[in-house]
């Protein structure tokens, strides 16, 4: 058992102690805003007492090869903990779909170790930096080439944007997402939304000047394609796209099209495709990814409860890769009044968010578990993995790939 959980443990004295002391002035009064969802929120996020794993789905511990990877990190949730159901890949291997979120698929260890070293270093080498911003371009001068390879050969200071502080709202560059309810986007929305002022965000006024290395640390997203604009929620389409990378793209088309989507779609009627009737089966053909994100997060973060209604297409599967450290990942219903499915997301697995139920579902990353690098990407002696390794020690990066548009609509703004 790990100490943390080991109730006569130091370890977990010093958790109580310090939980006690953060909660003595505490105003207990009844949340207003309970739901399902927040409370599931609540539970994985707590530090003390730290949360049990056993409802939460682990798909790992259903495969013999994993089984260093999960003797190494504390934290191991159960394979009976939630319903699935197996799925043959057309390559022989499993993916699996869970019956109450359909559309959603997940496909541990999808990645193999070599890719899951390439995608973490494509995302902090090649990504996060220009001309893709980062949540950090806001609020800092960001060397051209980027943080991460500034700093490999030196530590060198960053100067914050310093705007004139009276003239401007309060803003911090480094809490959670901020998400807000945004309407869904749609082919019938889609000239207003493209009309739509996007004003460039405000840099803050208290950011410092900070040391590449320190700011890595900060540094939370890097988007791809389609430029986001989080202001409004909205892709800003008059800005043009970046180039989606080709080995990325690949990985998602691959994992799009070695399901056979009738053996998923087969036995779900009644589910609402609006105008996207059927797409389905066309999606082995042409799924396309055109934007996305890298999410980078250090062991302390979350990502609260949100649905990704941005995408003019409201059913083409939604690529999420999972890099590092592992995590809990919720998912739920249409509002926060679903109980929502916790799964354990573990380094190389890629979970598949499709058509219109699971596209529409909240979902989040209420736990990112300590401790949880898996061996093969731990410091191997290999000096040009070394300095990932140590980065990677404390974090995980999700890389979130989207089709922004269902294949026949052809804006005018591509025109
Ligand atoms: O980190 C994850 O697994 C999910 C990220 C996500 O939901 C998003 O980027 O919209
Ligand atoms: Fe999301």
């Amino acid at each position: 058992m790990p100490s943390f959980q080991d109730t006569s443990s130091a370890a977990y004295k010093k958790a109580q102690r310090q939980h006690q002391k953060t909660t003595k002035n505490r105003n207990n009064a009844v949340d207003v805003d309970w739901t399902p969802f927040r409370a599931a929120e609540k539970m994985y996020k707590a530090r003390f007492p730290p949360p049990s794993l056993a409802n939460v789905l682990d798909l790992a511990t259903l495969d013999n090869t994993r089984s260093e990877e999960l003797e190494a990190g504390f934290w191991v949730g159960r394979s009976e903990a939630v319903e699935f159901r197996e799925i043959k890949l057309k390559d022989a291997r499993v993916a699996y779909a869970i019956p109450s979120i359909p559309g959603l698929v997940i496909l541990p260890s999808f990645l193999s170790h070599k890719r899951q070293k390439d995608l973490i270093r494509w995302s902090l080498s090649s990504q996060a930096r220009h001309p893709n911003p980062t949540n950090l371009d806001t609020h800092y001068f960001i060397p051209e080439e980027g943080l991460w390879n500034v700093s490999a050969h030196e530590d060198v200071i960053v100067q914050p944007r310093n705007p004139d502080p009276s003239s401007m709202p309060h803003e911090t560059c480094t809490g959670p997402r901020q998400l807000i309810n945004n309407a869904p986007a749609s082919t019938d929305n889609f000239q207003t939304m493209v009309e739509m002022p996007k004003p460039p965000p405000t840099p803050s006024a208290t950011a410092q000047p900070l040391p590449c290395s320190h700011l890595l640390r900060k540094m939370r997203w890097a988007n791809i394609g389609w430029y986001y604009h989080w202001g409004t929620k909205q892709y800003d389409f008059a800005k043009g796209k970046a180039r989606v990378d080709d080995v990325l793209s690949d990985v998602c088309k691959e994992a799009v099209r070695i399901i056979d989507w009738d053996k998923i779609y087969n036995t779900w009627d009644g589910l609402d495709w609006g105008d996207e009737q059927l797409s389905w089966k066309s999606w082995n053909e042409n799924y396309e990814p055109d934007a996305g994100i890298v999410n980078f997060y250090q062991t302390k973060d979350t990502l609260m409860a949100h649905v990704d209604r941005s995408e003019v297409c409201a059913t083409a599967p939604l690529v999420s890769i999972s890099l590092g450290n592992a995590a809990v990942f919720l998912i739920g219903g249409p509002t926060r009044d679903t109980e929502p499915v916790p799964i354990l997301l573990r380094s190389g697995d890629v979970v598949i968010m499709s058509g219109p139920a699971c596209r529409r579902a909240y979902h989040g990353v209420p736990r990112i578990l300590d401790d949880t690098l898996p061996p093969h990407l731990a410091d191997c002696g290999d000096e040009d993995w070394a300095r990932y390794a140590s980065y990677m020690s404390k974090t995980r990066i999700n890389i979130n790939v989207r089709q922004v548009f269902p294949r026949d609509f052809v804006p005018a703004i591509l025109l």
